[in-house]
């Protein structure tokens, strides 16, 4: 008995010497950058930040966390930090600090340590999971892929948008455009990613075995975003949104990298010459590009699974978002219209480029991205003992010292709704302010920046003018048959939980 006590004392000391020492040494540091705190969140409860994440639960709930965090920022300025199940994060807007993790000071920062531990198991290690080394392994193979001559050709994409086009009602009737257009997306990612392969296993999502993948996949983002939400309770969980559903989308996964090995492996024997693929004009799936440098599988299927995330709901809810705010503009609609009357898409040529030149639509998308950001919210970990420039002690205007595993939340929708920058009437829907606005790349982050930026954004863009064009071309006008306002519903990415409810009137 006398010696479990002694050992629980001793225990007692041990860890209350490490506190002191960490927070002593922690100090020394902050001192030595001539750092301040940041301001702090006014917690109830100061152990754990219960209070905090209570509310934002609750407020998830209603498709209200989104404007709920954002107002956080007016209330204790561009830079504060909060507790999370008794760790600190700091949330930020602050272009400098957003400059510094994202750019500047990039290496001190990463994902690895937040993703990993919850996403390994279903997707391993790729270009989302990893950080140094690994990371810059796995955009390496993604490089031919997403070389310019392979994403600038849109002719697989315009046969998909002429289908879906067959699908909107043309009697006035009211139509959610949401889930049509994820549809067309969730068709031509799939395509992209794993190509002729999927064709040789019932094409395009049609199958059976292809739809139960989809849904393995869908179950198992759901199961990753509950664990990232509830943390160390990640445990109450159920099976079928983890394990069952990561297998399922496995066995999937591998019967189609059998095919691409196996072709890859015919034409080798055929003797083709190594470069074929870069020198043949045909658009290639990631599966094919990914199957040309590596023949292992476990790599292959890591690859191909977060470049499925990476693709899921980001394209296709720009479009409905668009919709959404054209639906309820229909001055602005109007204007596009006239724009994209402007050029005939069949014989535009080089496409990819002259979808640029559409100005207004490029400002109708800068502005929806801005109003909707895809990634509202997106938090980084500090791989090492690192500072902030700004933020630190109630003026903000000095540097926070960052001990290694701090988290930083970067809130894109906050800081797209920041009037000094984007003024005026920032909650209003204008493309035209782009006329008078010009705001940094720190101040306007749709696609992220620095390294770790989107490689896709420029298909993305031409892929959602395609299709906005296609549609104003096809109907003269556009109705709003929803009272309801936009309201985010997070995953990864965020998009409206009521849809995009309109009719389309034929030209
Ligand atoms: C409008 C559409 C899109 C938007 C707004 C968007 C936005 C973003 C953002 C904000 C990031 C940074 C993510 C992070 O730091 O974790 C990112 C990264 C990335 N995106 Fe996109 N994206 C879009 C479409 C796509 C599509 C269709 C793909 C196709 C596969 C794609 C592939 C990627 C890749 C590979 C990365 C790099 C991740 C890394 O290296 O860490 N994106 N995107």
């Amino acid at each position: 008995m006398t010696y479990i006590v002694a050992s629980l004392l001793a225990g007692l000391l041990v860890a209350v010497f490490y506190c002191f020492q960490r927070t002593w040494s922690k100090t020394a540091s902050a001192r030595q950058f001539g750092c301040q705190p940041p301001v702090s969140y006014r917690h109830l409860d100061l152990l754990f930040g219960l209070d905090l994440k209570l509310q934002e639960v609750r407020q998830a709930l209603k498709f209200r966390s989104i404007p709920f965090n954002a107002a956080l920022f007016k209330k204790y300025g561009k830079t504060f930090q909060v507790n999370v199940f008794g760790s600190a994060t700091i949330r930020t807007i602050d272009s400098e600090n957003l400059q510094t993790a994202y750019a500047t000071n990039n290496k001190d920062w990463g994902y690895e340590p937040i993703r990993l531990p919850f996403m390994e198991p279903f997707c391993g290690r790729g270009f989302i999971t990893t950080d140094g080394a690994t990371w810059k392994a796995s955009r390496a193979l993604l490089r031919p892929t997403f070389s310019k001559a392979n994403i600038s050709d849109l002719s697989a994409f315009q046969r998909s948008v002429d289908s879906f086009l067959q699908q909107i009602p043309r009697d006035g009737s009211t139509v959610d455009m949401q889930p049509l257009i994820a549809s067309l997306f969730l068709q031509t990612a799939i395509k992209f990613l794993l190509g002729d392969s999927l064709d040789v296993l019932g094409g395009e999502g049609q199958s059976g075995d292809a739809k139960d993948f989809l849904k393995a996949f869908h179950n198992s983002m759901i199961g990753m975003g509950l664990s990232f939400m509830i943390g160390p309770f990640q445990l109450l969980i159920p099976k079928a949104l983890k394990a069952t559903a990561w297998q399922k989308a496995h066995t999937f996964i591998d019967a189609c990298i059998d095919v691409a090995l196996h072709d890859k492996n015919q034409a080798r024997g055929k003797d083709f010459p190594d470069n074929q693929m870069e020198s043949d004009s045909r658009s290639h799936s990631l599966l094919e590009g990914l199957a040309k440098q590596t023949d292992d599988r476990i790599a292959i299927r890591n690859q191909i699974l977060q470049g499925m995330m990476a693709a899921q709901d980001t394209t296709s809810v720009l479009i409905s978002n668009t919709m959404f705010l054209l639906s309820r503009n229909p001055a602005t609609y109007e204007r596009l219209r006239k724009e994209a009357l402007s050029i005939d898409l069949d014989v535009s040529l080089p496409l990819f480029d002259n979808l640029k030149e559409l100005k207004f639509l490029s400002n109708v998308l800068k502005e929806s991205l801005r109003m909707y950001p895809i990634f509202p919210v997106l938090v980084r970990v500090a791989l090492k003992d690192t500072t902030l420039p700004v933020g630190g002690s109630e003026k903000r205007d000095f540097p926070i010292y960052i001990p290694r595993g701090t988290k930083l939340y970067s809130d894109y929708y906050a800081l797209h709704h920041v009037e000094s920058v984007f003024r005026p009437d920032v909650e209003v829907f204008n493309p035209d302010r782009w006329h008078s606005i010009s705001p940094g790349p720190w101040e306007y982050m749709p696609f992220s920046g620095g390294p770790r930026a989107c490689v896709r954004q420029h298909k993305a863009l031409a892929e959602a003018s395609y299709t906005l064009v296609k549609i104003v071309q096809l109907f003269k006008g556009l109705e709003s048959r929803d009272e309801k306002e936009w309201a985010g519903q997070m995953k990864l990415t965020a998009r409206n939980a009521n849809g995009c409810k309109v009719a389309l009137i034929p030209a």
